[in-house]
């Protein structure tokens, strides 16, 4: 990666194995554009990936190697530095907490059988579609509730017709392992709340972060239950556009530890990526914490009792997302511009809002997110469109960058509730007021649609 940057001329640190700026990329993509032909070896034998060990090749400019390595060997060391695995231990060991974990027949399946089986003591039965399949054994491997439908049901969500009690701890993966979703015994942890509670516990849980958090990060759409811990505690807080790479240049100048952003990924500075396991195994490590007296008591603390614990706290964030997929790219686009020009006068949005409903707040400011990048001082512009309202609480517009069909709108709709007796609604209901305030996108003259293809 190093001599990809020299070759380019452009001095940027890739050794850190994060995602490439946009600085990289645009110079690769403008490569692809002027290649004119490319070399294909035919003649070289194929290496069997799954028997460890060096096989030697000579090519035309010398001889060269092929390591084939165990990654889960130095996963598993990366992972002892980071966790304490003996607390960790003993709650697996506990007959009262039970645990089930979905790799969704992608590749954490591998790294769960090695960790939570051989290192850590968890029943062979806590482990749900562990064996990687090439076709992901004909399903979506995207840790949500609509995709890990297995767990979900098994965690006592949705319309589950088991009689079983559900297990106290789930948790999911995507198919590269780098995403997760965490589930209480019928408890659904958004993504935002979950990177707020382990940074708000990191600290004391997590032997990695004993001597405090340099700072943490959320992206922009993410829910603000991260910005109130970082408050709380004093940390350094950093609110990025979305992609991973934006926390990578923080983590790079030690400015921050934690990150997570609201499409189920959290990580730390341990690596340059998110990081699904690692995410599970710091809730574990909470409820390790929270029940390192407590093994032995009737009742274990919960992952819904340390949530009942953090909103006591801090007060919660309601949020949820609605995504309209595969709309008209062009439909797409005029309705964020629509919703652009909305925002030049905030006394005639005002009225719009008090028009549709009366008892929303008004919106104190209404901008596009642009972020000054605090390291290498570049600037990204038009992340995602954002109306703020006095009461706290947000409605985010955006592209999704990653839909492979026309464009998928995605909205963001957060409130804030700091009054404790007010936390425990359910969070469609709290939201519903807000969420019609969708209507100001004029969502289904642009596009057609009057309901969104999933919410989460
Ligand atoms: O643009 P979206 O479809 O919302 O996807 C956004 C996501 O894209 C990729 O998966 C990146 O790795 C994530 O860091 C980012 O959150």
């Amino acid at each position: 990666m190093n001599l990809l940057c020299q070759d380019f001329g452009i001095k940027y640190n890739m050794e850190n194995g994060g995602p490439a700026p946009e600085i990289i990329t645009d110079k690769i993509y403008a490569n692809t554009r002027i290649l004119k032909e490319y070399f294909i070896a035919e003649d070289l034998p194929d290496v069997d990936i799954s028997v460890i060990g060096l096989s030697s090749f000579s090519g035309p400019e010398g001889p060269f190697g092929v390591d084939v390595f165990d990654s889960t060997t130095d996963y598993v060391k990366l992972m002892k530095s980071i966790f304490d695995f003996g607390s960790i231990q003993k709650l697996l060991s506990c007959p009262k907490f039970t645990f089930c974990y979905d790799a969704l027949h992608g590749v954490a399946g591998i790294y769960a059988k090695r960790i939570f089986v051989e290192e850590l003591g968890a029943n062979q039965s806590s482990l749900l579609n562990c064996t990687p399949k090439e076709d992901f054994g004909g399903g979506h491997p995207d840790p949500n509730l609509t995709y890990a439908k297995e767990l979900v049901a098994r965690m006592g969500l949705g319309k589950s017709s088991s009689q079983n009690e559900p297990p106290e701890f789930g948790a999911a993966a995507d198919g590269d392992a780098d995403r997760n979703m965490i589930l209480g015994k019928r408890f659904f942890v958004t993504p935002s709340d979950s990177v707020a509670i382990i940074a708000a516990n990191a600290v004391e849980a997590i032997p990695y972060f004993a001597s405090g958090l340099k700072g943490v990060a959320r992206s922009m759409p993410t829910s603000a239950a991260l910005d109130v811990v970082a408050k709380k505690l004093n940390l350094k807080f950093f609110e990025v556009p979305t992609g991973w790479k934006f926390f990578g240049n923080l983590m790079d100048a030690g400015l921050c530890s934690i990150c997570g952003e609201e499409s189920f990924g959290t990580g730390s500075d341990h690596i340059r990526e998110k990081d699904g396991i690692w995410a599970v195994l710091a809730w574990l490590s909470i409820l390790a914490f929270k029940n390192k007296d407590n093994l032995k008591e009737q009742k274990l603390v919960t992952v819904e009792d340390i949530f009942l614990g953090h909103w006591a706290t801090y007060g919660r964030h309601y949020y949820t997302r609605y995504d309209y997929e595969n709309v008209d790219a062009g439909a797409a686009k005029e309705l964020m511009a629509h919703l652009v020009n909305l925002q030049s006068s905030l006394p005639n949005l005002n009225k719009l809002i008090k028009e549709i409903r009366s008892d929303v707040s008004e919106v104190a400011q209404a901008d596009e997110f642009e972020y000054k990048d605090p390291v290498d001082g570049s600037v990204s512009k038009h992340q995602g469109i954002r109306y703020l309202f006095v009461d706290g609480s947000r409605l985010v517009f955006r592209l999704s960058g990653t839909g492979s069909e026309g464009a998928t709108i995605r909205v963001y709709i957060e409130q804030y509730e700091k009054d404790s007796s007010n936390t425990g609604r359910d969070s469609q209901e709290a939201l519903a007021p807000l969420a019609r305030m969708i209507k100001l996108s004029k969502m289904k003259e642009f596009t057609g649609r009057s309901v969104p293809t999933v919410i989460t």
